[in-house]
């Protein structure tokens, strides 16, 4: 098929090679000009393992081009996958749509013949049907321009493989359409056939239904992570070992293991911001007990930035004022370079505002993280970061530091002080090597 992809920054950018992959003829669609030039030069403009080999590949066959031009889109197909940006308004109100109002609006008025408007973007619930008012509106094909609901719920760090194979996928329709559901549906499961035909459930909902599974979801793992959090800090109350609890808490199927591990909580460019706007429109719709769960849970995951801070401060013996701090991560998860509200950023510059001289490192963030986080010193190495501190801070679960030697990074610091801000490493054998370690509801 020929397909526009509007909006390539790290969904619409995955969305557009992938697409490319199973085949079909892509245009990518990207206004700011430093992203577009590198994409289109075959070039991908953030860290995504395995995604800079499918868009070198379909670069260089044809297959995927870009341009910025939405009348271009509109002559290239007739299907649209809608991936700009929604995020958290400043006033921190509810999402911004401005990037999804200004594409929809820039799109339609070029839609001359029947055409699919998808959109993959997350979005407050009651926006996908305004949208689908406005595209009719001012489509010159009028009805026969429809807009159709596929939320996408792929993971930064796996991305290619979560598009390639999804756990699910939800396809929301107009069912207020005067001739019932319209074709928009029915065109994107002939697109996913190949994914159902592999086994990946595909299922039709209404477009209200759409939006909320994706922003429930979201929600619901932010939740976990809170719920995690939170026992992590009775831990620390009662004297009990949170790691040694939540091995015992997942094997309980119905809990499972996945999302529950504790540390200095959640971040990224989805998690913090939707669970907000989530929040926020379940206020709006007067629904006071998913605004309320949300506010808490938002709350117990900024409180771990705050208890880490605490952590590290106490280790150091109460103040931190020209302490050297080595910092191992900046980016929100290991296996992205995408530092938007890291959880590990907002920890070492509270420190470096509170005196404290910090060193930051991490394998793929280095560029990222200075541009987010300029004051602090982002160094080439672990062992750099390490060097001549008085603590260690480890803020993102790279596999590089799991396998880091206690002895060397010992020989480097100061003093041999270790904060697991993700209760991921080993303690045993850093213990063995001199070392004093902490995490937040570890013993
Ligand atoms: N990042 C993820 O892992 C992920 C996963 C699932 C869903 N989402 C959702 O997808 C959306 C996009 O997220 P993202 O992380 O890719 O954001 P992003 O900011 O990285 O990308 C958005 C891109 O859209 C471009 N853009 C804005 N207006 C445009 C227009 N009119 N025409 C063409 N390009 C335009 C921007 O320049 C930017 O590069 C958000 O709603 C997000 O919540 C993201
Ligand atoms: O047990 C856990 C699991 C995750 N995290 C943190 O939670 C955040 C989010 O992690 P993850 O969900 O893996 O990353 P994202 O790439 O932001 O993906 C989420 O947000 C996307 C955008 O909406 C959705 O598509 C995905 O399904 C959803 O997992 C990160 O800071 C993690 O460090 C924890 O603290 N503990």
């Amino acid at each position: 098929m020929r397909i526009s992809v509007i909006g390539c920054g790290y969904l619409g950018a995955t969305h557009a090679a992938c697409l490319a992959e199973l085949g079909h003829d892509v245009l990518g669609v990207e206004t700011d000009p430093r992203q577009r030039a590198l994409l289109a030069s075959g070039e991908l403009p953030f860290h995504e393992p395995g995604l800079d080999t499918l868009l070198a590949t379909h670069v260089a066959s044809g297959r995927l081009r870009f341009t910025d031009s939405l009348a271009e889109a509109a002559a290239h197909a007739d299907l649209h996958f809608l991936c700009v940006g929604t995020p958290q308004r400043r006033d921190g109100r509810g999402a911004d749509l401005a990037q999804v109002d200004g594409a929809v609006e820039g799109l339609a008025v070029h839609l001359d013949r029947p055409a699919y408007v998808v959109g993959k973007s997350t979005v407050p619930v009651g926006t996908a049907a305004r949208l689908a008012r406005r595209v009719a509106e001012l489509a010159p094909a009028g009805a026969d321009a429809e807009l159709v609901w596929n939320p996408e719920f792929l993971r930064e760090g796996h991305a290619v493989e979560d598009t390639l194979r999804p756990d699910r996928v939800v396809i929301g329709v107009d069912t207020h359409r005067p001739e019932g559901e319209g074709l928009g549906g029915k065109v994107l499961r002939e697109l996913y056939a190949p994914l159902e035909d592999a086994g990946v459930p595909v299922l039709v909902t209404d477009l209200p239904t759409a939006e909320l599974v994706k922003v429930s979801a979201n929600a619901f793992l932010a939740t976990k992570v809170s719920f995690v959090n939170a026992v992590a800090e009775v831990c620390d109350a009662a004297g009990a070992d949170v790691v040694a609890l939540t091995e015992a808490l997942g094997h309980d199927v119905r809990i499972g293991k996945r999302f529950l591990s504790p540390g200095i909580g959640f971040g990224g460019g989805c998690l913090p911001k939707d669970v907000r706007a989530f929040g926020h429109r379940a206020g709006e719709l007067g629904v006071a007990s998913m605004a309320d769960l949300l506010g808490v849970v938002d709350d117990v995951n900024l409180r771990q930035r705050s208890r880490t801070v605490a952590a590290a401060t106490a280790m150091l013996g109460g103040s931190v004022t020209r302490a050297r701090i080595g910092v191992w991560g900046a980016a929100f998860k290991p296996g992205s370079d995408d530092v938007r509200d890291s959880p590990a950023l907002a920890v070492a510059s509270a420190l470096q505002a509170r005196g404290a001289s910090v060193a930051v490192y991490d394998p793929a963030a280095r560029e990222t993280g200075r541009r987010m986080a300029p004051d602090l010193d982002h160094v080439g190495s672990a062992l750099d970061a390490a060097r001549g501190a008085d603590l260690l801070l480890h803020l993102t679960e790279w596999p590089e530091f799991a396998a880091a030697d206690p002895v060397a990074v010992g020989a480097a610091v100061r003093r041999p002080l270790l904060l697991d801000g993700r209760t991921t490493l080993d303690p045993a054998p850093w213990r063995a090597a001199g070392w004093t370690v902490r995490g937040l509801g570890r013993r």
